[in-house]
């Protein structure tokens, strides 16, 4: 790779660059209220994860993408469904939703700043009622 101009910086053959997908699926001009916990926002949106819309990366994109994206979101996606088909979750007594604290510990990859503290309540399915 030759030597190149980006937004005005000499960029140089061999240089470092670290895109900041952080700071990216965090940007006002792309995320309505950005900071706020909102899975929803994914629900009725064309934006997903693989790498083709640049305003979120979780797996990068282009060459260098996640070659493990399909075992991450299988791994993710199958943990999450066990955990709320057999358990309906609540909060412990005294707490409420907007007690949660979602701040981020900073790291190579990103644990949350207090441990979620939930209590399962095992679901019963109405099968299991059936003698
Ligand atoms: C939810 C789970 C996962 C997430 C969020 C994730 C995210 C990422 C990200 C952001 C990168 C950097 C991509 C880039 O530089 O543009 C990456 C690279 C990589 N991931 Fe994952 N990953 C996950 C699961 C996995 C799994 C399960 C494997 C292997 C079994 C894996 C193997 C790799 C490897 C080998 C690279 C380096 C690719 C390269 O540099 O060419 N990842 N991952």
């Amino acid at each position: 790779m030759s030597q190149f101009k980006l937004f005005g910086y000499d960029v140089y053959p061999k240089t470092l660059l670290q895109v900041n997908v952080w700071a990216i699926g965090r940007d006002p001009n792309y995320w309505h209220n950005p900071e706020e916990f909102f899975p929803e926002r994914f629900a009725d949106g064309s934006i997903d994860f693989k790498g083709q819309h640049f305003e979120f990366l979780p797996f990068g994109a282009g060459r260098r993408t996640c070659p493990g994206i399909h075992m991450g979101i299988a791994m993710v996606e199958l943990t999450l469904a066990n955990l709320l088909c057999c358990f309906d979750w609540k909060l412990p007594d005294g707490m409420k939703e907007t007690d949660i604290d979602m701040d981020e510990e900073s790291g190579l990859t990103t644990h949350k700043k207090f441990p979620l503290k939930l209590i399962p309540v095992r679901y019963q399915w109405p099968s299991e009622n059936q003698t």
